[in-house]
């Protein structure tokens, strides 16, 4: 039987009509207007097409979008001097800087640079922290759309064996503690664990992200399992073209009950959670509730 593919880029589009009457609704009832700005530091032909694709879908629901293109070459000093500047700006609630930032650059303490209020990556330690202990915080983009998903596809996650691949602090540690919050029984493996495929079998949820593709096979899934594909990689194709895959190959979708496809499943859900960060974020900070739309 083949696998229920949970569609990421119908849900998102939902998630973002919802946003815009939100957005609407703040508008109308307190006259604030939702900012996110976006600092890119570089010329990373994938970060640009980001970039380029959060600054119209934010214009899209009616917020405003502010962008900072600087060189690679940036010094610290002054990539802080604007973070600083956007701090301070009563017209952004949320600031995303794009990541990998140049090598010469300390992305820890540029991020610990950033108002907590308004790190809509949920990457600052104090939002770390705060998810961790389960209090309110800017819960990372990501893993904030595959629960999601996950919710909508099978409602309560109590009780479930969860297996997250990868420890990352930007997916696999966040995810961990979103499913641990969820009631499931929660398992992060990495590349030390040992017999990885004989830990994934056992996962009723299963979220792959460790950024190498296709390295989880259809041996690795328990029948009927839901799995969320994480990995964004773009490889070359037969003809030579780029195309871009996940981390599970392709006959992993005949042994799972549902599976979320790349692209199309994981990837629209992050932009989309941003964009609803920065509008919590902005409720939080005028000490309004996200109006219920
Ligand atoms: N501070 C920071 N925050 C991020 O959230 C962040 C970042 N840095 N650096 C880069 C990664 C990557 N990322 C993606 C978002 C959407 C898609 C996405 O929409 N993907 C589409 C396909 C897009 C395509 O074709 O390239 C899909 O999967 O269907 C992918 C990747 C956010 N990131």
């Amino acid at each position: 039987m083949a696998a229920i593919l949970l569609d990421g880029r119908a849900h998102a589009s939902r998630l973002r009509d919802r946003i815009a009457r939100q957005v609407t609704a703040l508008a109308d009832g307190h006259g604030i207007a939702p900012g996110l700005a976006v600092v890119l530091v570089g010329e990373d032909p994938a970060s640009q097409v980001y970039v380029h694709s959060k600054g119209r879908l934010t214009r899209e629901v009616g917020m405003r979008s502010f962008q900072h293109r600087l060189p690679a070459d940036t010094d610290s000093h002054t990539l802080l001097n604007l973070i600083a500047s956007l701090n301070a700006d009563p017209d952004v609630h949320g600031i995303l800087v794009q990541l990998p930032l140049p090598s010469h650059l300390d992305a820890a303490a540029i991020i610990d640079a950033i108002d907590p209020a308004k790190d809509v990556d949920g990457f600052h330690v104090q939002n770390a922290g705060r998810l961790a202990v389960g209090l309110d915080a800017m819960v990372p983009c990501t893993p904030l759309g595959c629960m999601m998903i996950l919710r909508d596809h099978l409602g309560s996650l109590a009780g479930a064996n969860a297996v997250v691949l990868g420890r990352s602090n930007i997916v696999g540690k966040p995810m961990a503690q979103l499913l641990l919050a969820a009631d499931c029984t929660v398992t992060t493996a990495h590349s030390r664990t040992r017999d990885i495929a004989d830990i994934a079998r056992q996962a009723d949820i299963l979220v792959a992200a460790i950024g190498r593709p296709g390295i989880v096979t259809a041996d690795w899934i328990k029948p009927g399992a839901t799995v969320i594909d994480v990995g964004i990689n773009r490889i070359s194709d037969d003809e030579g073209k780029t195309v871009l895959v996940g981390d599970c190959a392709p006959e992993c979708a005949s042994v799972a009950g549902a599976i979320t496809p790349v692209p199309g499943g994981v990837g629209p859900m992050t932009i989309a959670c941003l964009l609803q960060n920065t509008v919590t974020a902005c409720c939080r900070i005028a000490g309004i509730p996200v109006p219920a739309v």
